[in-house]
């Protein structure tokens, strides 16, 4: 098990080198940094998520984004009809009822631009939640469906970052950023227009900073991005660090390795405050510096708009409106960078989304592929070779028949392809070389729904889910009954202890079911399986001793299990073994020996051997 040599296995190493090394050990090559140029193609298949909701509800926020913008871009204007008209009017007549009537007005526009907000948040929000929620059970799905050669090379952990922190990333730019962009965009274009019709020379002026503007925003943001991007994938790390903690915590404290863990953790930890602390401090530095552009322009501002109400081409009211629409100015600029930085970052969490996407499981249905009618249970290897990586066969030719209803125990040394031979029979894995035929279909012409749905696996780490006794023992079939649940409890002999259980059927087992015994919980993967009621049945048998009553009781509930199925058992124990019909031996790959217990003994080869060494053993 991964967890077990990485934590319990691992060597102390130099001082100098551990820091790097246990660094590199949470670092996966796909989670490293990606800056690349913006990726047209991808940015489309992002947004294609967006296309459902789209035509719904766009024309809402575009309508409240209008509203909001022409709302907020009106009342510098009034301001400046109220100091030219009402205050301080070119004939010296003031006019409070002007002045009122326009202080009432932009009251108005505020509470219009207030509610638009309102509403162009509530619409965003409920868009990006919506896409958000698409693209995480799309990934997962194409997760579930991916095969197990797929998570042979990944972490769980690294699989665990995408579905969670990459989505994640995307959300701010679903919610605000592609509205905020609409918003800015509007927003914009209208001052642009709105400074030069008030005074062409002075809107050039001014807009002069913005190029520089743009430039400090879109660089500057650049290495901020790229602070943060670092700051994330120090977050990755300590997330995949934890899950593998978490997952052998037992090993963990079994090998008394806790303080040695913490070190680990407190030095990826510091690692991910330091990226932090170094992006936070650039992004301190940002606001300041786009303040001081912000202020230049003001200065040209004030220096020509004063020259210009003293050569009667501005009045006052106009100069302090433009000022105004200068202040609102900025903020779209500066957002703009912003965005740009926020849309490159999604590139690079979507790029990782989809590349899991564009993963083809590599066990899937042929276009011609049919249904398996229901089985007998005739099972057929001819000359199957197969390897997990070329060059290294785990089987080499097995040719192996089983009659319906025979019952087959594989035996072996560790690694002589036992397992493998299980997988396969179920399509974990396809053969590398040869065929296997259920009832003479090659298992590569079927539904793998029609083939998986007639075969029953119980596994030797039995899993057990979050969730009541009565769910975990109805996995074997979602529809059954209470009564079928506990009549397959019973037939396992299971029940005697579920009911001696706080709540019975009902109590909630905490995931991978801790708090039950080995034992109990392979009598509950039995019942699971006799619920499922298949054809062929694969057992792969529990390694660890256990009590000589439980052991009786398993044996018995085994008989119960196997009666009337083809079935294939990765057997530990010499009682399973010997009540085999068939016995194969396994060296290297190959079919060593193949016959009852009795032929083998007598025979004097390598099962006689193991089972001479169990004896000593015990
Ligand atoms: N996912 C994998 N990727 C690469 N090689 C693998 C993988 N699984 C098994 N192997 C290799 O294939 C060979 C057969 O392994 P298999 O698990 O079938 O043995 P086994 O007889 O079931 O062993 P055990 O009794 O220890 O479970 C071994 O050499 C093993 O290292």
């Amino acid at each position: 098990m991964s967890t077990e040599t990485s934590i319990a296995g691992k060597k102390p190493g130099p001082a100098g080198s551990r820091k790097t090394s246990i660094q590199d050990r949470f670092v996966y090559k796909d989670d490293e940094l990606i800056d690349k140029a913006f990726d047209w193609k991808q940015f489309r298949r992002l947004f294609a998520y967006m296309k459902p909701y789209a035509k719904q509800m766009l024309p809402l926020v575009g309508l409240m984004t209008i509203l909001g913008t022409v709302t907020k871009l009106t009342v510098p204007y009034l301001t400046s009809l109220a100091i030219d008209k009402a205050i301080a009017p070119e004939n010296g007549q003031t006019s409070l009822t002007l002045l009122y009537t326009l202080t009432c007005a932009v009251l108005v526009l505020y509470v219009i631009q207030w509610a638009a907000g309102v509403f162009r948040i509530r619409f965003t929000n409920i868009i990006g939640q919506k896409v958000i929620y698409d693209l995480r059970s799309d990934l997962f799905r194409h997760i579930q469906k991916l095969s197990f050669n797929f998570f042979d090379k990944r972490p769980a952990g690294s699989v665990l970052v995408r579905v969670t922190n990459d989505v994640n990333s995307l959300q701010d730019l679903f919610t605000n950023g592609v509205v905020n962009l609409m918003i800015d965009c509007v927003q914009l274009f209208g001052i642009v227009i709105i400074l030069l019709l008030i005074n062409w020379k002075l809107g050039l002026a001014v807009m002069i900073t913005v190029p520089v503007m743009f430039l400090i925003s879109t660089k500057l943001r650049q290495k901020i991005r790229l602070a943060w991007q670092e700051v994330r994938m120090k977050n990755s790390r300590i997330n995949s660090h934890l899950n593998e903690s978490i997952q052998g915590i037992r090993v963990t404290q079994a090998y008394t390795q806790e303080r040695e863990n913490i070190e680990y953790f407190d030095i990826m930890n510091l690692d991910s405050k330091k990226s932090w602390d170094r992006a936070s401090a650039m992004n301190q530095g940002f606001g300041p510096l786009i303040e001081v552009t912000g202020g230049i322009g003001t200065f040209i501002l004030f220096m020509l708009g004063g020259y210009l109400i003293q050569s009667g081409e501005l009045t006052i009211g106009l100069l302090v409106a433009f000022s105004n629409y200068v202040g609102n100015f900025w903020d779209p600029i500066n957002r703009l960078g912003q965005m740009y930085n926020q849309l490159l970052v999604a590139m690079a969490s979507s790029e990782r989304i989809f590349e899991f996407m564009d993963e083809e499981p590599n066990i899937s249905d042929k276009p011609d592929a049919v249904v398996l009618p229901p089985i007998r249970g005739d099972i057929a290897f001819r000359r199957v070779v197969f390897e997990y990586e070329p060059g290294r066969p785990a089987l080499r030719g097995i040719d192996l028949t089983v009659r319906p209803g025979q019952s087959v125990a594989l035996v072996g040394h560790t690694g002589s392809g036992k397992s493998t031979i299980i997988n396969l029979l179920s399509r974990f894995y396809d053969p590398t070389g040869g065929t296997i035929l259920i009832d003479g279909y090659d298992i590569r012409d079927v539904t793998v729904h029609s083939l998986r749905s007639q075969i029953g696996i119980v596994l030797q780490d039995t899993f057990i889910f979050s969730g009541s006794i009565r769910d975990n023992i109805r996995f074997g079939r979602l529809d059954a009954t209470d009564e079928e649940v506990e009549a397959a409890a019973k037939a396992v002999d299971a029940h005697d202890f579920i009911m001696k259980l706080p709540d019975g059927y009902n109590t909630e087992v905490e995931e991978r079911g801790s708090a039950l015994s080995m034992g109990q919980r392979q009598l509950l993967s039995f019942a699971r399986a006799l619920l499922a009621n298949p054809r062929i049945l694969i057992l792969d048998e529990a390694t660890a001793s256990i009590d000589t009553e439980t052991e009786l009781k398993i044996q018995e509930a085994l008989k119960v299990l196997l009666k009337g199925r083809t079935s294939f058992i990765v057997a530990h124990r010499l009682s399973t073994i010997r009540s085999a019909d068939h016995i194969v031996v396994l060296d290297h790959g190959q079919i060593k020996e193949s016959g009852t217990h009795e032929e083998l003994m007598k025979s004097g080869g390598i099962y006689n051997g193991l089972v001479e060494a169990q004896f000593r053993f015990l």
